[in-house]
């Protein structure tokens, strides 16, 4: 039996050195000593976003002192995610703050003018003259499960990154260096300017330099921008919301409504869908006395709010289409560039019908055949050659956008003047339209490729043939549609439907009510609708045509058509006849006398 009171605790010589006993004596004794914290204290509230640098170079010790102090950052799983890429190159940061610079128009045209006027005021980023750019990206490539903490929450890996960032922030000003935290970019567009792997992504573009200000305070306070808001705000306890139910504010935003509906449609509001619908409650007639046409109507009203005016504009967009080339038509390819000028001179069937129901007509031209733009037509012809879809991508990106764009205008403008109808020519397009029905319904070929102008047996076989190559070529991509529609456009085709996505969003974003015509004159409004949800709202089924895929696209998009006439014509001539019926039933609604309360 040992004759002492106490052993000696033996001490690890790896590892926590500290024993229970000194932990239970001082649980404060980890602190540092109180002007290490004060200093940590001024470092933290004095860390500022910089923006202004002078050119004198960086250090290479400082340098590496603040990407150690990055590299020391906690990380999920002890994961160490974050790479760090030190651009010098002069060409590189160049192209860089050209994207910065790009991106900025766009931010800007989404705020409010008086926003978008004061953040074009700001500087906002310091790219061209920090000496150095710190590039943090985030190696994602390893799977979320593997990561010891990520399973859970998968993103934790992009945090962890951004404690590096804030550790090299606050190494730098504890210098007296300056860093910025640039993310004013098309992330994809900063990937490839760095050549990044798929699954590695950019947290920013950190300027790192001597600081050419000083700013005691966040600049964007101090450009009245926004203030810091008090502690007691974003502190809760217990829960989210607090005793009398409310939850705090959610984070203020600058965005432009205004823009927002210019570009994107408001949802129908419900209080002005009741109320025309209460309006047509007072009429002297049976409630719902006219059917489908009844509630297309309280929808044009409810969207106008009683002013839409009683006349409209169909829009007639002509394309087209290389697969015509697999003999996919009973017509030849020329016919879409013969209607489409006949449309520009009023005499087509699409542009008489849009007269006789009292509507404008708006020629697209969206690459017809021909070298040249049709005359009197609005031209939109893609720039990049395009593909038959079976063997390569019927149109290119770029000229996706630029067809969506341009749409996008012609909608808004045709917003102005009532009911927007839609048209569509081009040869080979009712094979364009059955690939696409089949990627937004999950029909088969089969049950989706039908007769167009007036195929035969062996022109429905080629077709059938054409579909099921075009989807199992572009397989993952179709599945995904909805992801990127405008990628299915590019995929698929065609270009004239792709310019009449537009019109969907540009006129459902104006408030108007949006005709839908046949097969190819309806998938517009299919991809508007993923594209902005809010565009539903707007869609009237105008006709259910001949076409065999038709009545799965109406059904998917959930409308009632309003005719249903067999019709082959194509052009927006069914979308003319419901739209006739639709002014004709608005007259009856605004005319007919109302009954007293
Ligand atoms: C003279 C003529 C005028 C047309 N206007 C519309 N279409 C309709 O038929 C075409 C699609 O059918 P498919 O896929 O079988 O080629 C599109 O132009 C459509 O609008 C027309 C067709 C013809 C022949
Ligand atoms: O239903 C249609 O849209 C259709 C049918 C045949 C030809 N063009 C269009």
């Amino acid at each position: 039996m040992a004759d002492r009171d106490a052993w000696p605790r033996p001490r690890p010589l790896v590892g926590d050195a500290s024993s229970a006993r000194e932990r239970a004596a001082d649980p404060a004794g980890w602190a540092f000593a109180p002007e290490v914290v004060t200093a940590l204290d001024d470092v933290i509230a004095g860390r500022r976003d910089i923006r202004r640098f002078r050119p004198d170079p960086v250090p290479e010790d400082l340098l590496t002192e603040v990407l150690t102090a990055g590299h020391q950052a906690p990380s999920v799983g002890h994961s160490q995610p974050w790479r760090f890429i030190v651009v010098r190159d002069p060409s590189t940061r160049d192209r860089a703050a050209h994207l910065a610079d790009r991106a900025r128009l766009d931010q800007a045209a989404q705020l409010t003018n008086e926003r978008a006027a004061r953040m074009l005021d700001l500087k906002l980023e310091g790219l061209r003259e920090a000496p150095v750019g710190v590039v943090v990206v985030c190696d994602r490539r390893t799977p979320a499960a593997g990561v010891l903490g990520r399973a859970t929450f998968p993103d934790a890996d992009l945090w962890s990154c951004a404690c590096a960032i804030e550790n090299m922030w606050l190494a730098a000003r504890a210098r007296g260096l300056g860093m910025g935290w640039v993310t004013l970019f098309d992330p994809d567009a900063l990937s490839a300017l760095l050549d990044l792997p798929e699954g590695v992504v950019p947290m920013g573009w950190m300027c790192l330099g001597w600081p050419d200000e000083r700013p005691p305070a966040p600049g964007l306070e101090r450009a009245a921008w926004s203030r810091r808001m008090p502690l007691a705000d974003v502190v809760m306890h217990d829960r989210w919301r607090d005793e009398a139910g409310a939850g705090p504010t959610q984070p203020v935003s600058h965005l432009d409504t205004r823009a927002e509906r210019a570009g994107r449609a408001d949802a129908l509001p419900p209080e002005s869908l009741v109320s025309a619908t209460d309006d047509a409650d007072a009429l002297l007639s049976p409630p719902e006395s006219l059917g489908v046409l009844d509630r297309v109507v309280s929808r044009v009203e409810a969207l106008g709010r009683g002013r839409t005016p009683l006349s409209g504009t169909l829009v007639l967009a002509g394309a087209a289409h290389p697969v015509s080339g697999l003999g996919v038509s009973a017509f030849d390819d020329r016919v879409t560039r013969d209607v489409l000028e006949a449309a520009a001179a009023g005499e087509s069937m699409g542009a008489v019908s849009a007269r006789s129901a009292g509507l404008g007509v708006v020629v697209v031209d969206a690459g017809v055949p021909g070298n040249s733009a049709v005359r009197g037509a609005l031209a939109a012809r893609p720039e990049h050659p395009r593909g038959d879809l079976a063997t390569s991508d019927a149109l290119d990106r770029h000229d996706v956008d630029q067809l969506l764009d341009i749409g996008r205008r012609i909608g808004q403008g045709a917003a102005r003047t009532g009911l927007v109808a839609l048209g569509e020519v081009g040869i080979g397009n009712t094979t364009v339209a059955a690939a696409l029905a089949c990627a937004v319904t999950g029909l088969s070929p089969r049950d989706a490729v039908g007769v167009g102008a007036g195929a035969d047996a062996d022109i429905v076989e080629r077709k059938r043939a054409v579909v099921e190559q075009a989807l199992s070529r572009c397989g993952p991509r179709v599945e995904a549609w909805r992801d990127d529609p405008a990628d299915l456009l590019v995929a698929l085709g065609g270009a004239e439907i792709a310019v009449l996505t537009g019109v969907v969003l540009g006129a459902a974003g104006a408030g108007a009510p949006v005709i839908l015509d046949g097969l190819a004159g309806s998938l517009p409004g299919v991809l508007a609708a993923a594209l902005d949800p809010a565009v539903q709202g707007h869609l009237v089924a105008g006709q259910r045509s001949r076409e065999l895929a038709h009545d799965a696209v109406l059904r998917a998009l959930g409308l009632e058509p309003l005719l249903s006439l067999r019709l082959r014509s194509g052009e927006g001539v069914g979308a003319c006849l419901a739209a006739s019926l639709v002014l004709q039933g608005m007259r009856i609604r605004r005319g007919v006398a109302r009954t007293a309360p």
